[in-house]
């Protein structure tokens, strides 16, 4: 079976996928101090509880941390017997062109969300992502990564302004009742919230019109529910987008590439 590990800058999730689908599912917080012991631990403890018995045998990674790759590649070695295959390393092949600036190291969540998103709908897409940053990725006719656009994450905004300004209090997002607050956590989410969906707006608009071709919108990530009730910003959502993009990667690998060398 197979494990897919999808290492963002907050979180990173664990899902093992037994050849039709994904069995289980688990999140931690991303630390690239952690252990291959202690993800293993982590690991086995849950996958006892929800009593899935799963001999893995192969591992694929996408980390935007990359310090995070070396104790996930001891803990493929030492527990599974496998090598992983990391996405954006050269031996990581993908059923998609990447068409950007020559030495751009593109986001590996950026190309998984590209491979998963042209799976689903084909090409001409924006992918939404609402990670720690919230990224757009541009995904062409033919499923090319084409490029984008990084705007700050929705939690960092919010962050931001608590780090920044000595009254303001840390405040979780939600949507606010009114845009016009009354006291200062509403008037903090309103700023980040509509701010929110007018960048959202203005970044597709003015993309579709660059692309000059009918483009389909699909957001993902945590947060994307929330503005998707509010405002019809997204055609799509797609919750599970990165892991349905590794296990497409995975297969490719297997069926191409130069796997199993250990
Ligand atoms: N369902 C949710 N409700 C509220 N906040 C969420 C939810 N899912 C994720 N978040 C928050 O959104 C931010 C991005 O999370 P995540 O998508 O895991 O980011 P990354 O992929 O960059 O690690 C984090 O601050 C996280 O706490
Ligand atoms: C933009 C990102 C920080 C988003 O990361 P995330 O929010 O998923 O943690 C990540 O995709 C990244 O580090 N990208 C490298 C630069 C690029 O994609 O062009
Ligand atoms: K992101």
């Amino acid at each position: 079976m197979l494990l897919a590990v999808d290492c963002g800058n907050t979180n990173t999730v664990f899902s093992i996928w037994d050849g039709e689908r994904f069995v289980g599912t688990w999140r931690t917080a991303t630390d690239w101090k952690r252990t291959a012991d202690q993800y293993f631990v982590w690991l086995n403890t849950l996958m006892r509880l929800q009593e899935i018995e799963a001999e893995i045998t192969d591992m694929i990674v996408s980390s935007t941390v990359p310090r995070v790759v070396f104790n996930l590649r001891v803990l493929a070695d030492r527990y599974f017997n496998t090598r992983p295959l990391v996405v954006g390393k050269s031996d990581c092949l993908l059923p998609v062109d990447v068409r950007v600036d020559e030495g751009t190291g593109v986001g590996p969540d950026r190309l998984v969300n590209t491979v998963a998103g042209f799976d689903h709908y084909g090409g001409n897409l924006i992918m939404v992502d609402f990670g720690t940053a919230t990224t757009f990725d541009v995904v062409a006719e033919d499923g090319a990564y084409i490029g984008g656009v990084i705007a700050p994450g929705v939690n960092l905004s919010l962050e931001a302004l608590h780090q920044a300004a000595a009254a303001l209090p840390h405040v979780d997002i939600s949507k606010p009742q009114s845009v016009i607050g009354t006291n200062t956590v509403a008037c903090m989410q309103s700023g980040v919230f509509w701010g929110y969906v007018g960048l959202v707006r203005e970044i597709c608009t003015r993309i579709k019109a660059e692309h000059g071709v009918p483009m389909k919108i699909i957001s993902t990530g945590g947060l994307a529910p929330l503005f998707q009730q509010s405002a019809q910003l997204f055609d799509a959502f797609e919750d599970d987008l990165t892991m349905h993009g590794l296990q497409i990667i995975h297969k490719y690998n297997k069926e191409n590439g130069l796997q199993d060398e250990h």
